[in-house]
């Protein structure tokens, strides 16, 4: 299996996003980090596109988001067709994610998620395999707003 994972953020989680790289690097994944490079301010969406970008062209495998609250970074590359990401607090909800959902981006809000916490949703994020079957048909729908 592939172990290669990209992760961005905005100023609001630059903490994190250092930690949680350097963690992943311990883990074995090949983690590009797509910025920012400081605390100073930025916009989450220039951050959250550029991630949904590398999904869509291949270049990693999975994802990670992350802002304050994860919210607008999540809404960001959920804009983005081949990009389908989960904003979790706690490791089942990132579980389903990869169940049902096949979910190939996590998002986390640092001002609101522990960095344990956000270790544990990745870990079980990484470590889940999609389901499959009857999931597989509403996935497929999810790359198809217009309907049928
Ligand atoms: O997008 C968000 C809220 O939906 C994130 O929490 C951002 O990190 C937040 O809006 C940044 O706020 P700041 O006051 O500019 O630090």
């Amino acid at each position: 299996m592939s172990r290669r994972i990209a992760i961005a953020s905005d100023h609001a989680a630059f903490a994190m996003k250092a930690e949680l790289a350097e963690w992943l690097r311990n883990e074995a994944w090949t983690v590009s980090d797509l910025g920012p490079s400081s605390t100073d301010s930025v916009d989450y969406p220039d951050y959250g596109y550029a991630l949904a970008r590398a999904i869509a062209a291949g270049e990693a495998d999975f994802g990670v988001a992350l802002c304050g609250s994860g919210i607008g970074i999540s809404i960001a590359v959920n804009r983005v067709p081949a990009a389908r990401c989960a904003l979790v607090s706690e490791p089942l909800s990132a579980s389903l994610a990869r169940q049902h959902n096949d979910a190939n981006v996590i998002a986390l809000g640092a001002r609101l998620t522990g960095i344990e916490m956000a270790k544990a949703c990745i870990s079980a994020f990484l470590s889940t395999d999609f389901l499959g079957d009857r999931h597989q048909r509403r996935v497929e729908k999810l790359s198809n707003p217009q309907g049928a």
